[in-house]
């Protein structure tokens, strides 16, 4: 039986922030001791056969270190179902992505598959069958982020929570996404949100396990 994924604190990688591609495995290491539960392999620069040797070295390190804290820790790939399909990984998808019906059709049954909700009305779409439901949805953004400049309008821990409280109606768990650190984490703590997904404040810090450390406890702590 797979255990309970824990959306607590969801990492999705960068290929610069922490010094360059080959960075990447060893970061996404240290960062699941630190206490992340879920990653997603993020590269909009390389070919797809380039991604999914990058991929596939970024699982084995999840692999690795969730087997010394004694977790599983799910992968997913941004954006590439044919590279998830290869290496047998979860997908996220976006708005602007292949379409979540056409995804999920094609990604055998046992890979999660996550989809990014900007708005009700995205939600409500999503939510309206007569497919499935995403596994997973990625409430985005929260707030405005250097790392990605072409999102929807912010939303706030208000819209998060309010979709986060929909999706939850339908069973779906919500993690936020989108200029949260160490520094707002508390400010989510009172939504419905699952979890936090974060980018620069685990990829571009000077020690990635003790940002992971940190983000979690300030997250447990402010949720009591
Ligand atoms: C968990 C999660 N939520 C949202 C996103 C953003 O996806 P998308 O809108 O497709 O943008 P890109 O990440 O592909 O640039 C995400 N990746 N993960
Ligand atoms: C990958 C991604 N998707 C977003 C969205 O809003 O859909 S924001 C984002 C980047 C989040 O990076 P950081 O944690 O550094 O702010
Ligand atoms: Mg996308």
């Amino acid at each position: 039986m797979t255990s309970p994924v824990d959306w607590r604190l969801y990492l999705v990688t960068d290929p610069h922030l922490g010094g360059g591609p080959d960075a990447v495995p060893r970061i996404v290491h240290e960062a699941v001791l630190g206490g992340v539960g879920v990653v997603q392999v993020r590269d909009k620069e390389c070919d797809d056969d380039e991604f999914a040797a990058r991929a596939a070295a970024v699982a084995d390190a999840a692999r690795r270190a969730g087997a010394r804290v004694g977790r599983d820790v799910p992968v997913f790939v941004n954006d590439r179902l044919d590279v998830a399909r290869e290496l047998g990984l979860h997908l996220h998808v976006g708005q602007r992505d292949v379409p979540f019906g056409r995804a999920r059709a094609a990604l055998p049954g046992h890979l999660m598959l996550g989809l990014s909700i900007e708005s009700d009305e995205q939600l409500d779409v999503a939510l309206a069958g007569p497919g499935p439901a995403p596994d997973v949805i990625g409430v985005s953004p929260v707030w405005s982020t250097a790392t990605k400049t072409d999102t929807a309008a912010a939303l706030g821990p208000a819209g998060a929570d309010r979709i986060a409280r929909a999706a939850h109606r339908r069973g779906v768990p919500a993690v936020g996404i989108g200029g949260i650190t160490a520094a707002n984490v508390g400010l989510l703590a009172g939504t419905a949100l699952d979890g936090v997904c974060v980018v620069s404040a685990v990829m571009g810090a000077p020690d990635p396990r003790a940002a992971a450390v940190d983000l979690l406890s300030r997250w447990t702590r402010a949720r009591g």
